[in-house]
């Protein structure tokens, strides 16, 4: 299977978990957040390298982390943006082009090497894909607090990463986007704002995203089971 590099955004403010730094610095079993995604991507052999987006102000204790960690594929440090896509953006023109990219969310540190590997392959043959979970609540319409429509779930998923892609096109793609305004929450609706295809790859309801206070109970208690689990 072809190997992909990882670029991933970790230069936001954390402003949800109001915690009053960076949220990717937050520890879970002791070991801060940022660092439990990285070891995802370490130690997976697929993984050829990872392109870490970065505060610039954060540079130095992030490099301070990757050295006490002993994260090692991380080639470059790339200044991030002051939104999301404009970070990716940064990561994709930092590294080497062609070949298959993901791009993975710093507080998504629970990613299954198996989910990543079948991504890799879809992207490989199709193109683009997103990990995603069928949406479980019911999706509701509302205008000034009032209900206007009931969605039908069934065609419903909520998107999570790592997404895949092929860099140039998504590169390509970021650039276009870039020129004409376009703003855009993930990077399959940059993919999809000019017009190429998409496709779901099912993920599990594991991979949260450590954004809210709660989140951190929620990570704590899938690290305390994945630890019973492994005896
Ligand atoms: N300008 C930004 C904003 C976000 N991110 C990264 O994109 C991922 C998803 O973003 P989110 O969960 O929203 O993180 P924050 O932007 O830090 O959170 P908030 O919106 O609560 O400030 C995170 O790993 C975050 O560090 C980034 O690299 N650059
Ligand atoms: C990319 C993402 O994680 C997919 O669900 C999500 O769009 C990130 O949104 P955020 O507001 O930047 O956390």
């Amino acid at each position: 299977m072809e190997k992909y590099t990882v670029v991933i955004p970790a230069a936001g403010q954390g402003k949800r978990m109001n915690a009053g730094m960076n949220k990717q610095f937050i520890c879970m079993d002791h070991i801060p957040l940022l660092i439990h995604t990285l070891r995802v991507f370490e130690e997976d052999l697929l993984c050829r390298s990872i392109v870490l987006v970065v505060n610039p102000d954060e540079r130095n204790a992030v490099a301070e982390l990757l050295q006490d960690y002993n994260i090692r594929k991380v080639g470059k440090l790339v200044r991030g943006g002051k939104e999301r896509q404009q970070s990716v953006y940064e990561g994709l023109k930092a590294m080497e082009e062609g070949g298959i990219v993901l791009v993975h969310d710093g507080a998504r540190p629970f990613i299954d090497h198996s989910i990543i590997h079948k991504l890799v392959r879809t992207a490989g043959t199709k193109g683009a894909a997103t990990v995603a979970t069928r949406v479980k609540d019911t999706i509701k319409q509302v205008e000034a607090g009032q209900v206007k429509a009931t969605v039908d779930r069934s065609c419903l998923w909520a998107v999570q990463t790592p997404q895949a892609f092929r860099h140039t096109e998504l590169l390509e793609a970021h650039r276009k986007a870039e020129i004409e305004g376009f703003e855009a929450t993930d990077d399959a609706s940059i993919i999809e704002f000019v017009g190429a295809p998409v496709y779901i790859v099912e993920g599990d309801y594991e991979n949260i995203k450590i954004t809210t206070p709660e989140d951190i109970v929620f990570g704590e208690a899938i690290i305390s089971n994945r630890k019973e689990e492994q005896g």
